[in-house]
């Protein structure tokens, strides 16, 4: 046995207490509070340290029992069958592991069967029939008792009162087990009338149904339209139960047949590849069910070999649920560190324990600002749930407050800035902390990192740390001074040998050439992107024009807005820029747009002939100003995509316009490389 820390003891504690609570108000009152996947987590972690701590392990643990036991205002009732919970795997390996582990047990079961059925998200409800006739509805309960609501149940209008048992006679005693469910419509319309009621809402469609399942009063559970998919059938009065089904596939279909309604999306497979290909299709396509479905559960098929594998305490061997990664998990902050950005933007950020999320592991999150923190109460060694939704930069969304430690203490914000110590300056109308010390070090990195970037002057070859250490030793202090740097100074820089210094060299001088539009963009001025750089450069092609100009004239350039504009003339209004310029200007860099390198409005026929689509939302450009630059250019713009289609313009949230896209190969365009094509 291992020896076990003091700390370990609490955190199993405090995990079981917490899951107890969540346990208690998930299923006794309807009213979870917290996500599953956060309970999923957690559970999985006082798992994991029960695993590895056995002496930790109580009779009353969460993990040693299927789930809570059942509020008292209905007949308790023991199932003929106990009705266990389903294992999970979160991902295809753990799927993989579930194979190898069965496949230990049984090694000679030879050609493998699964059955994929969508696990609905509902409750379970176990059916008893005698002679045909519908006797008894419970609801799982614990597992090994349920509650009797037999007369909620029989509101249920998909569940047959009796059953067709044409030709199948002696099937005296039939037990059938399925989901209880309610449509996502049905749920928002229920929790819609309970909100004009002054009701308390229920969290989702599950807690739902069960809160109508659960009613005294069955006239209300009628009103609600439950749906009901049966999965499992036992004939207990059956010796040889296989000569009527010896598989699942067979129970399913005879289930169809005595009157129950079977989920349509059961699918036979032949091999765990499949399994992950109808699993992985489905990733998608669940968004587009009348029902939420959090997984696939995979069945083995035979019915032998499930015998022959049985249960464990809580599940049957032969089964598994297989859910969706979610873009939500749990960890615990070991830190709480503070960047400084090239704006001199501070954020602070979490230091977090690895953790698995929407695919990547992730180890830092964004606390976004001071107020943050403090509206969360987040402190270093909280126990946190991160989100990470599409590309954003993961986030810390909530603290367990729960799970928290004694002795923990708020964090403060620093008051100084972390790299320069000058005091930190927060504007009235932002939330965000700044370093107003334009030679703060790591603004200066900031902006001189930027500067050098492929998508500004493009100075090949010095990176992050070469930046480092010219800042550090003094020999640039604004992007002005990498012009005048000379190959000996760069010699003894660290890393940097005679040759390499002077092919800095060289790449410096050539950053030259670059166009007015990436000198723009390389400013680093606050809001301006590379596109507004772009457009920004076309319509003023002198840097005087642009400095002179009024913020009206700005916004009239295409997608610059109020924020762009004020930004700008912010900018040019510091004598210490117009310094930078003026030298950046007698070093050789161009501010003025090439007579080559005509502008968008020029009117250029580039697109005669080219038909268009658009869809989605784009970054900066709307609808009609995309229009307009395609006309402008020759080309037409159309509503649908067909095989005439030359080119997709796609932008966020694009839908069936950008698979239909796809389908036909058309060519595909994002906003900036319309706007390319058009320079
Ligand atoms: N949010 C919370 O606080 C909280 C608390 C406790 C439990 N939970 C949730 O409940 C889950 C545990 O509940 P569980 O023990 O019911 O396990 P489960 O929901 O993970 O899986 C078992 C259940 O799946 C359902 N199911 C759906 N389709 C099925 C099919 N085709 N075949 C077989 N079964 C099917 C059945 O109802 C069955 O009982 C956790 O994973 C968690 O997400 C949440
Ligand atoms: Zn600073």
């Amino acid at each position: 046995m291992k020896s076990m820390c003091l700390e370990v003891k609490k955190r199993v504690s405090k995990l079981r207490q917490l899951l107890q609570q969540a346990s208690y108000a998930y299923y006794v009152l309807d009213n979870p509070i917290i996500e599953d996947i956060i309970y999923d987590n957690l559970y999985r972690e006082l798992q994991n340290l029960e695993f590895h701590y056995p002496q930790l392990v109580t009779a009353d643990s969460p993990t040693q029992r299927v789930a809570e036991k059942p509020a008292t205002h209905f007949n308790s009732i023991y199932h003929n069958v106990p009705l266990y919970s389903l294992e999970n795997a979160f991902n295809i390996k753990e799927l993989k592991a579930w194979e190898e582990r069965w496949l230990r047990q049984a090694p000679e079961s030879g050609f493998i069967e699964y059955i994929c059925e969508l696990k609905i998200d509902g409750l379970a409800l176990a059916l008893t029939y005698k002679n045909g006739i519908l006797v008894r509805g419970v609801t799982r309960g614990d597992g090994i008792i349920g509650e009797d609501i037999t007369n909620n149940v029989r509101t249920i209008r998909v569940i047959p009162l009796r059953l067709n048992l044409e030709g199948l006679e002696n099937l005296e005693h039939v037990e059938v087990r399925g989901e209880a469910f309610l449509s996502i419509d049905v749920f928002e319309k229920i929790n819609h009338e309970r909100e004009k009621a002054g009701e308390r809402l229920f969290a989702n469609p599950r807690n739902a149904a069960a809160g109508t399942l659960r009613q005294l009063n069955p006239k209300i559970a009628a009103q609600r339209k439950l749906d009901f998919f049966a999965y499992t059938l036992h004939l207990p009065n059956i010796n040889e139960e296989e000569q009527i089904v010896s598989n699942h596939w067979q129970s399913l279909e005879l289930l169809q047949k005595i009157g129950f309604k079977v989920n349509s999306y059961k699918y036979l497979c032949t091999s765990l590849e499949e399994v992950i290909n109808y699993y992985q299709q489905w990733d998608t396509e669940r968004f587009n069910l009348p029902y939420m479905m959090d997984g696939l559960v995979v069945k083995i098929n035979s019915l032998s070999l499930q015998k022959q594998l049985g249960f464990t305490q809580k599940f049957p061997r032969w089964a598994i649920a297989l859910k969706y990664s979610a873009e939500q998990t749990t960890t615990m902050v070991k830190n709480i560190t503070i960047n400084v950005g090239r704006t001199g933007a501070v954020t602070p950020l979490a230091e977090m324990y690895p953790v698995k999320l929407a695919g990547t592991t992730v180890s830092r999150a964004t606390l976004h600002n001071g107020n943050y923190i403090s509206q969360l109460d987040i402190r270093v060694g909280d126990t946190v749930i991160v989100r990470k939704a599409g590309e954003i930069i993961p986030e810390v969304i909530r603290v367990l407050v729960e799970l928290r430690l004694p002795n923990t203490q708020p964090f403060k914000m620093p008051t100084n800035c972390p790299i320069c110590n000058q005091a930190l300056v927060k504007l009235l109308d932002e939330a965000v902390t700044r370093c107003v010390n334009m030679s703060c070090p790591a603004i200066l990195k900031g902006a001189i990192e930027h500067w050098v970037a492929r998508d500004s002057l493009d100075i090949k070859g010095i990176g992050g740390k070469t930046v480092q250490h010219l800042v550090d030793q003094g020999l640039v202090t604004s992007v002005a001074d990498l012009y005048d740097l000379t190959a000996e100074q760069l010699c003894k820089l660290e890393h940097i040998g005679e040759k390499l210094s002077v092919k800095l060299i060289d790449s410096i001088a050539s950053s030259k050439q670059k166009s007015w539009s990436r000198v723009l963009y390389g400013l680093g001025i606050r809001y301006i992107g590379k596109v507004t750089a772009k457009r920004l450069a076309s319509k003023f092609t002198t840097v005087e024009q642009l400095s002179n100009v009024n913020i009206i004239n700005i916004e009239e350039t295409y997608g610059v807005g109020k924020e762009v504009a004020s930004s700008i003339n912010q900018w040019f209004k510091s004598s210490k820029n117009q310094d930078l310029i003026t030298r950046l200007q007698a070093q050789g860099l161009k501010f003025t747009t090439s007579l080559e390198a005509k502008n968008i409005s020029n009117n250029n026929q580039k697109l005669t002939g080219k038909i268009f689509v658009v869809t989605g939302i784009l970054p900066t450009l709307k609808r009609k100003e995309v229009k307009e630059l395609i006309q402008k250019a020759g080309g037409k713009v159309t509503n649908s995509v067909s095989k005439e289609t030359d080119y997709v313009i796609v932008g966020r949230d694009a839908g069936s316009k950008l698979t239909k896209a796809k389908e036909l190969g058309t060519t595909l365009l994002v906003e900036s490389q319309l706007l390319e094509i058009l320079q």
